[in-house]
């Protein structure tokens, strides 16, 4: 489902590598946390996977595309299958809950009928459906989290990005982001989340994939948030799973180790915790959306227009976010005038 073959990428400017010649292969359905510490190529990694950025070298495949030969005009469709969380939660401040939600799918053509059917259907499962008609600014940090997973998943993605989605809200606000992520991989939807947060990995006990400078230390198939460099480097294999089996064998080793150094010598080992705070917004009056089933983009002057409706929908001030989700492309590298946003395939 996602595969990295000796992937390196190392941005302009910089000394070393981001990533560093990494083997890497998840599969369908799976629940994976991709931990290490600041810098070491987390975000990077996800930001590969959603064609944000372009390998220096090595191939990436994502749901069979090789990212390679994913033209610049074919990445918005290509990131529909992907549904992304971010930190920071990344609302839309002036529209309502629902209006956040359907934004994704009005902008993609979703038809009228359809945004009314699924909004309220995802707004539920996060249990957001009292909350429809509140503005981002009137909602707590968890709540907002929840109104931004709402929004990745409702268009029923295959692989759920998540950035940190904890990293702003409090343990047991956590905990409850958490299980609503289960539940979506529980529906079939493989999810992959970077972290720091070691209670939540520990707790899980899923799949973690530990990065040191860009590269892999630890695969482990049922795994705790560990401690970088007790383990020693790893050389992760192409074939599925056998880099997760080769870390389990290798911590299993490590941990035996450990535990007779401990014995001999009576060394205490403690590890810590942490967990900060959210953000808000205005107001503004919203109507009930309209039938987007035709609805084009004009990239030129951030508006979207229903040929259709009588009325113009301004989103200038939305089109990074929309190209952020992967909606819109940010540029027409062809040079023609071929809209990037049209209807779903
Ligand atoms: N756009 C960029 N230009 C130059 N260097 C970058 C860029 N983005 C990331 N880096 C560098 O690449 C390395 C990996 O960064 P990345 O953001 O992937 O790490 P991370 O593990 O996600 O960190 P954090 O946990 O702090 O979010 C870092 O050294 C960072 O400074």
């Amino acid at each position: 489902m996602i595969r990295f073959e000796n992937v390196t990428k190392k941005y302009p400017g910089t000394k070393r590598p981001a990533i560093n010649e990494m083997d890497l292969e998840i599969a369908r359905g799976e629940f994976v946390f991709l931990v290490g510490a600041s810098g070491s190529g987390k975000s990077s990694c996800l930001r590969l996977i959603l064609k944000e950025e372009k390998p220096s070298k090595g191939s990436i495949f994502v749901l069979g595309n090789d990212l390679g030969s994913i033209s610049s005009r074919k990445i918005p469709y290509f990131r529909r299958n992907l549904g992304v969380v971010f930190q920071d939660f990344r609302l839309l401040p002036n529209k309502t809950v629902f209006e956040n939600v359907a934004f994704t799918l009005q902008v993609i053509g979703k038809s009228r009928g359809f945004v009314q059917e699924a909004v309220p259907d995802v707004l539920k499962m996060v249990g957001l459906e009292n909350k429809a008609d509140r503005l981002p600014h009137e909602l707590s940090g968890g709540e907002q989290q929840r109104v931004a997973i709402a929004r990745a998943v409702v268009n029923k993605p295959q692989i759920l990005l998540a950035d940190e989605p904890t990293g702003n809200l409090d343990p047991a606000t956590s905990a409850g982001i958490m299980q609503i992520l289960e539940r979506i991989n529980a529906s079939g939807t493989t999810v992959l989340m970077a972290t720091h947060e070691a209670g939540i990995v520990d707790k899980m006990q899923r799949r973690v994939i530990e990065l040191v400078d860009g590269v892999i230390v630890r695969d482990e198939l049922e795994g705790g948030y560990g401690t970088t460099g007790v383990v020693p480097e790893l050389k992760p294999a192409v074939a599925k799973g056998e880099s997760a089996k080769a870390a389990r064998q290798e911590v299993a080793e490590v941990a035996a180790q450990a535990e007779a150094e401990t014995q001999a010598h009576q060394i205490l080992i403690n590890t810590p915790a942490p967990a900060p705070a959210p953000a808000p917004a205005t107001r503004r009056s919203h109507p009930a959306p309209t039938d987007d089933a035709d609805r084009v983009s004009s990239p030129a002057t951030g508006v979207i227009h229903n040929p259709n409706a009588d009325s113009l929908v301004d989103v200038s001030d939305h089109l990074s976010l929309a190209e952020r989700l992967g909606l819109r492309a940010a540029e027409n590298p062809d040079g023609d005038d071929e809209q990037s946003v049209g209807p779903v395939r």
